[in-house]
């Protein structure tokens, strides 16, 4: 098995100021575009609500000082009435408030999720093929949807707070300053070693779980083998659960290490914060007691004292923190824009190819892939006109698929040149020239949608291409869709209900169809029969004949039955071309081909020796 290798994923803590601002102005447009309704009413509602605390304070006091007065005889209750009127008023507009707060902020949350998925998904369909060869951009894809759900919507939420915040210590901060000068600054001092410390682990937590990233990718894999139907039954059959259940539970553990570290030591400078701050508060209350016992503060004064010390402090703690939680989102929101950032492949840059393509030639092309140091393919030269068809064959790993894939435009050559009818095909937009190629890959696609949609994929839809469906579907022998339940709106595959699975040589018939359904002017086969059975094999190989004419048609194939009838044989070993010819130059030759054929029909030979003859002894 091969586990995903990954270049650690850049520290995105050491970003620059400018880049952090940045960052937060491109956070609070994603928020804004997702619903300018929702973000309105959220920043109004937070900023109505906070300036209530204040309200309530006052009036409280108000009301204390009016109960003392009470005492004394000089107060109505009608007085007093009032001043209750207008704190159950409050509670009322403050649940109001709140009520729309939490409805803004849910319904914002929702659109911009979605908002931000269609980001993440645009971005991964512009991406290259080649981009797919770095596990860094799993890391990012990954990351970046681990961040799609809150971090937005935090950094948003978060600095509304902090606008909130500001509003409330002010209009609550003035009513204390009535207390004395040193109240305020006390009190406010005493939340101070809590932040920091919430701080502190909270930014050690964001780079714990950046340094785990890969290796939590590489336990989601081993997961995956476990739960996935497609590789259920040779772990199965090769007893691998007991393997894969350990090395995904190593995997847990060593998190779980790290995470026991990481709470043991916040735990114990949490608890140092605490009585520090204790002790400050304990200061104050010394300090307002003592100008209490001189009989200079009222009772309403005094519970100004009490009920402000609580909500100061959740302000200040709200303001620090809120300003810290801004900046550690920021840093998860680093990875949603480092994926977004991604360089794209535009498919359309570069002149349209038009009309059909009559001839390919490959001219010294060598390649290497990314982040490799070998060159997989060197020198490779050939040419293939209109009506011929051209037979790729060679050891595995000799360089096939690879000259599919440069041919196809899905890579670039590292060196030397494609040449279609004569014209370098860097020039063209990959797109275009895509449409006139129709492949059907070894690793082909099974897509657990409709039998339709497997043939005809985007434009599966249009009613209009029943009749190539159709056609499609009978070329490539593929006729058994007929006697699905729904026929070609079956869906299919094991993953969502009422699917009707395949065999493999059912999903390489309707690969297939999909490889015919494209009316294009260069078919590429790679392995065209490796599922199919014999009685298969030979139709495929009758519509093959056929399918030629007039096409461009290349052919990688391990049986040299099918591979005989190319008009050009290409003999790959070792990324080089090691010989070319037609079957019977080839066979003449003597070389490596004719070996490699022998060898195959001297196994039809001594099979079709081993299998009993109709004639022969019934036993
Ligand atoms: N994505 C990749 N990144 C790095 N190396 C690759 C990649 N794909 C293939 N290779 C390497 O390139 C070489 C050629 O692979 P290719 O798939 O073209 O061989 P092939 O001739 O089609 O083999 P087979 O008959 O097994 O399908 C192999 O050595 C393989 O390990």
């Amino acid at each position: 098995m091969t586990t995903p290798r990954a270049p650690a994923p850049p520290p995105a803590e050491t970003l620059s100021l400018r880049e952090r601002l940045h960052d937060l102005r491109a956070t609070l447009a994603l928020v804004w575009a997702a619903s300018p309704r929702h973000s309105l009413v959220y920043v109004a509602t937070t900023l109505a609500a906070s300036a209530l605390p204040a309200a309530n304070l006052y009036i409280s006091k108000l009301l204390l000082d009016e109960v003392a007065r009470a005492a004394q005889g000089g107060v109505t209750y009608r007085a007093l009435l009032v001043l209750l009127a207008v704190q159950v008023g409050l509670v009322v507009l403050g649940s109001l408030l709140s009520t729309l707060q939490a409805a803004a902020q849910q319904l914002l949350g929702d659109s911009l999720q979605h908002a931000v998925s269609r980001r993440i998904l645009t971005k991964a369909a512009a991406l290259s093929v080649e981009s797919f060869e770095h596990a860094e951009t799993y890391d990012r894809l990954q990351q970046a949807y681990r961040e799609v759900g809150s971090r937005p919507l935090g950094v948003a939420t978060q600095l509304v707070s902090l606008a909130g915040g500001l509003v409330t210590l002010g209009s609550v901060g003035a009513l204390m300053l009535t207390l004395g000068p040193w109240v305020l600054p006390l009190v406010m001092l005493a939340t101070v070693p809590g932040v920091i410390v919430n701080n502190r682990f909270g930014v050690e937590g964001y780079r714990m779980l950046r340094r785990q990233t890969h290796d939590a990718r590489v336990q989601n894999y081993l997961g995956s083998l476990l739960t996935s139907d497609a590789q259920v039954k040779e772990v199965r059959l090769f007893g691998f659960e007991t393997e894969l259940l350990s090395r995904w539970r190593d995997y847990y553990l060593g998190f779980r290490r790290q995470l026991e570290a990481l709470v043991r030591r916040r735990a114990g400078w949490g608890f140092a914060a605490s009585l520090l701050s204790a002790l400050l508060i304990g200061l104050a209350s010394a300090l307002i007691l003592r100008r209490a016992a001189a009989g200079q503060v009222s009772a309403g004064e005094f519970s100004v004292f009490v009920l402000g010390i609580a909500q100061v402090q959740s302000t200040v703690s709200g303001l620090l923190g809120g300003g810290s939680a801004v900046y550690q989102n920021l840093l998860y929101m680093r990875n949603l824009f480092a994926f977004l950032e991604l360089p794209s492949r535009d498919l359309d840059a570069g002149e349209p190819w038009q009309g059909p393509i009559h001839t390919i030639e490959f001219r010294r092309v060598g390649f290497r892939y990314p982040l490799t140091e070998r060159d997989v393919l060197r020198d490779v030269s050939f040419t293939v006109r209109r009506g011929q068809a051209l037979a790729l064959v060679g050891e595995n790993g000799a360089g096939k698929t690879t000259v599919i894939k440069l041919l196809t435009l899905l890579f670039s050559p590292t060196s030397g040149q494609i040449l279609l009818n004569g014209e370098d095909a860097a020039r063209f937009s990959p797109r275009s020239v895509q449409r006139e190629m129709s492949v059907i890959f070894q690793d082909f696609g099974q897509y657990q949608l409709s039998a339709r949609a497997n043939v005809a994929l985007a434009t599966a839809s249009d009613p209009a291409q029943e009749a190539g469906v159709a056609r499609a579907v009978t070329r490539a022998g593929a006729d058994f869709v007929g006697t699905l339940p729904d026929g070609l709106d079956t869906p299919l595959g094991r993953l969502f209900q009422g699917g009707r699975q395949l065999s493999g040589g059912q999903w390489q018939r309707l690969a297939l169809a999909r490889l015919y359904f494209r009316d294009a002017s260069v078919l590429v086969f790679d392995e065209p029969t490796a599922a199919l059975d014999a009685r298969a094999e030979f139709e495929t190989i009758q519509a093959l004949r056929e399918e030629t004419r007039g096409r461009i048609t290349l052919l990688i194939s391990h049986r040299f039955s099918t591979v005989r009838l190319a008009d050009l044989i290409l003999v790959l070993s070792g990324g080089e071309v090691a010989e070319a010819g037609s079957h019977a130059e080839l066979m003449a030759r003597g070389g490596r081909y004719a070996a490699l054929y022998d060898l195959q029909a001297q196994g039809y030979v001594s099979e079709a020796e081993r299998v009993p003859r109709p004639d022969g002894p019934t036993g």
